[in-house]
């Protein structure tokens, strides 16, 4: 069968968006990961797929796709590809749109200058719902602080501290003097895998250059490190105002672009804004 497609990007982070209302799309995860393989598909770091929603008071549903074939709950640079995606389509002609996900409803928006925002809900902090096993860790009161000792197998046992925040999905982000010296391909996958993450993790690395300003990698889960990271842009930032680091808004340096994130504190949704780019539409044989 024939599948058409979008290639977007959103700051480099790279997305097969595929509209499954018009065509029948059901693959499993090793046909996505085909899909999404740099060599033997048409390669991205995740997939994107656009259904009708399921539930009243949605527009639609959408479903996000590691690399590596896994589904996950969120996708910041993906909302907003999603957002250029249905408006160019003409599926919608809306400008804010309710989207149903695998963690809940997030409501990106497309502004009058053409540039999208993304509701990207409250970050969650307790430790046990990121989730984040902080067992036998003591010494951090639960949800009093996010940050926490993490030894990994790395130069005879380093330990880092992660702040563990999840947008949805989760993050463990640290900080760094230079991320460009930030030993993150190295220390990236041990994080995360490590067996305190049970879902396993995205590896954020922070570098702080003032209170309204950071540059950010992030070694995502099931993507390997990405030119930016949405959700983990909006980790690493609350993390950052939560340790007294930075105020709202932050710009977000990553290696493909910038992003914008205001949060204003506890309880409160954070917002990402930043580009969303069509690339080329395509089709493949599936
Ligand atoms: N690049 C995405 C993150 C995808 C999340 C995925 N790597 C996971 O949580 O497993 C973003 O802009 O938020």
């Amino acid at each position: 069968m024939k599948l058409t497609f979008t290639k977007m990007h959103g700051a480099g982070n790279d997305f097969i968006v595929i509209d499954a209302i018009s065509q029948q799309v059901d693959f499993t995860p090793a046909q996505w990961q085909r899909l999404a393989d740099r060599r033997f598909g048409i390669g991205a770091d995740q997939i994107l797929v656009v259904e009708k929603a399921q539930g009243a008071g949605c527009d639609f549903r959408y479903r996000i796709f590691n690399n590596d074939g896994s589904e996950v709950e969120q996708c910041g640079n993906g909302a907003r590809a999603f957002v250029k995606f249905v408006t160019d389509k003409g599926l919608t002609t809306q400008s804010s749109i309710r989207v149903e996900t695998m963690k809940g409803i997030i409501t990106p928006r497309l502004e009058a200058d053409g540039s999208i925002t993304v509701d990207m809900g409250a970050p969650v902090l307790d430790a046990a719902r990121v989730p984040f096993d902080a067992a036998g860790l003591g010494g951090w009161a639960e949800g009093q602080d996010t940050l926490w000792p993490l030894p990994i197998k790395y130069q005879g046992g380093k330990t880092v501290f992660v702040s563990v925040v999840s947008m949805g999905n989760p993050h463990a982000v640290q900080v760094v003097e230079d991320v460009e010296l930030a030993p993150v391909l190295e220390t990236g996958p041990l994080i995360e895998a490590h067996a305190r993450f049970p879902n396993k993790v995205n590896a954020g690395f922070m570098q702080v250059l003032d209170r309204g300003h950071i540059k950010l990698r992030v070694y995502e889960r099931g993507a390997g490190e990405t030119l930016a990271c949405g959700s983990g842009a909006c980790a690493a930032v609350v993390a950052g105002i939560r340790r007294g680091l930075l105020d709202s808004p932050v710009r977000v340096s990553a290696r493909g672009g910038e992003l914008s994130i205001a949060w204003a504190g506890d309880g409160e949704p954070v917002m990402l804004s930043g580009p969303a780019v069509t690339v080329f539409e395509g089709e493949i044989e599936v």
